[in-house]
């Protein structure tokens, strides 16, 4: 990874150094500064003080946390703010976006200090005026967003995620307050019991408690309409997307524009509706049979979707990611036997797991198994639960946990795989 500022280059391996380029400090790469200075660097600059060699006055950073819904709130927001008139930049899990063009593929949710740098250097050479990135909890853990200063920081919810990687619920939980606990704006999910914030300079959404941007009656017909009270006055936005948990999306991304922008409320709601969502999250492929592509992959994501579709007779496939958190799996198993009404247990990405041994700790937690199937070759489980939807208008089908990504990784192997695709063969 390098940036170049002032005909200076800067970069994070000590492998590409020498005499003339700078070699940028960082918590994942302090143990080759040895090795940099071998290679005959002589200038070095902590990562965190990068801030002191890149003018960012001209673009404002607004950072998302939360264990579900980043990806669709800073969609959203990016959505807005182009709507809006704004030249914008969007960083995330799908990849690195400007002004509506993807310049990059899916790589990290949030890259490395000197890539965040280096992808704002982009946004400000295209004159944009918003930076909106995703930060997830393994960023803030390993300090790859130190040094960047936030215009607004958002918190979406937090759940029970990466726990192979935090070890303990409560670590989860302590690094992803971390983020909240200065003093720069912030834009916090009222409803969320175990969120803690510094309260300076702090704004609030929800819907069950009191809170700055506040829901108060919606519907479901057609996607959604949404009203909501700030302070004294209300407003209300449609869209075509489903599921409560996008209300909250939507009304954080409504919420931030007002916050960081100079528009009004009106003109903010009137643009929500051009904003149909992001692949693979809550995407309808097909609607006779009727068949959902999302991307939940824990056992609060899964909740929340199956619930939204409470009304329908359910029909869900899914599988868990390997050599991550083993201990969410009986739970996405319960969750799927609460509310489902056949359940196929297929292969998410097994990565080094077998993947009959990650389809049996998910079957722990499926107490009845009367409508159970086990069909481990993705393809085909797709197969299966489409056969099953077109037997029963009543039913929905939700294939869960990839979204859009676009392979299915066993070993370390990428094999080409897309749910979507897999849908539009069968219908
Ligand atoms: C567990 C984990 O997060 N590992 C990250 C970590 O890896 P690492 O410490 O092994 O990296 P490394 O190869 O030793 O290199 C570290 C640094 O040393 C430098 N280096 C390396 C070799 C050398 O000779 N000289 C040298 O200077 C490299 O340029 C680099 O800057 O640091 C690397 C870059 O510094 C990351 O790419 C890598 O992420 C791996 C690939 C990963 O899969 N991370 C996932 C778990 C992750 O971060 N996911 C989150 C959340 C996902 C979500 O919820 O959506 C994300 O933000 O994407
Ligand atoms: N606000 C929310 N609350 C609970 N669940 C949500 C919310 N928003 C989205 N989800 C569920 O989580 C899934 C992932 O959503 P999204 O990609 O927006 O989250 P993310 O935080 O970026 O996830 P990741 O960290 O894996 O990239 C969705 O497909 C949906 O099932
Ligand atoms: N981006 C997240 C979610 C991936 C979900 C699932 N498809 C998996 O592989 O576990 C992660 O890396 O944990
Ligand atoms: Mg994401």
């Amino acid at each position: 990874m390098q940036l170049t500022i002032n005909n200076k280059i800067y970069t994070d391996n000590s492998q590409e150094v020498d005499e003339s380029k700078i070699f940028v400090i960082s918590k994942q790469n302090e143990k080759f500064v040895e090795s940099a200075k071998q290679n005959g660097c002589k200038e070095f600059v902590e990562a965190k003080d990068l801030k002191n060699h890149l003018d960012m006055s001209s673009i404002k950073v607004i950072g998302i946390t939360g264990t579900n819904g980043k990806t669709t709130t800073a969609a959203a927001i990016y959505s807005i703010l182009l709507d809006l008139g704004y030249k914008v930049a969007l960083q995330g899990t799908r990849g690195f976006f400007i002004n509506d063009e993807k310049m990059e593929d899916y790589t990290l949710t949030t890259p490395v200090q000197l890539g965040n740098f280096a992808h704002i250097k982009k946004a400000m050479d295209k004159a944009c005026e918003y930076f909106v990135m995703e930060v997830s909890s393994h960023a803030i853990e390993q300090k790859r967003i130190e040094g960047l200063e936030f215009e607004l920081k958002i918190h979406t919810n937090i759940t029970r995620d990466h726990l192979d990687y935090h070890k303990s619920i409560e670590e989860y939980i302590n690094v992803k307050n971390s983020f909240l606990s200065d003093e720069t704006k912030k834009l916090i999910n009222k409803d969320d019991p175990v969120v803690k914030f510094n309260p300076k300079n702090g704004y609030s959404y929800g819907m069950e408690n009191p809170s700055t941007y506040n829901v108060s009656a919606y519907s479901f017909k057609n996607g959604m309409n949404v009203m909501f009270s700030k302070i004294e006055d209300m407003y209300s936005f449609s869209s075509p997307m489903m599921g409560i948990f996008n209300i909250y999306n939507l009304l954080a991304a409504v919420a931030a524009v007002d916050i960081v922008s100079e528009k009004n409320l009106e003109e903010i709601c009137e643009v929500v509706d051009n904003f149909a969502g992001v692949s693979g999250r809550m995407e309808t492929i097909s609607e006779e049979p009727f068949v959902i592509v999302d991307f939940a992959h824990t056992p609060d994501g899964m909740k929340e979707v199956l619930q939204s579709f409470n009304h329908k007779d359910i029909i869900v496939v899914f599988g868990a990611g390997g050599d991550r958190d083993q201990e969410k799996r009986p739970l996405m198993g319960q969750v799927a036997s609460n509310f489902a009404k056949t359940i196929i247990v297929t292969s998410d990405n097994p990565r080094f797991e077998d993947p009959d041994l990650i389809i049996e700790d998910i079957c722990k937690g499926i107490k009845n198994k009367d409508n159970l199937i086990i069909e481990i070759n993705r393809k085909e489980a797709i197969r299966k639960a489409i056969d099953l939807g077109k037997e029963n208008p009543n039913s929905v089908v939700l294939i869960l946990g990839k979204g859009d990504e676009p392979y299915q990784i066993i070993y370390d192997k990428k094999f080409p795989l897309v749910d979507k695709e897999e849908v539009l063969k069968h219908i």
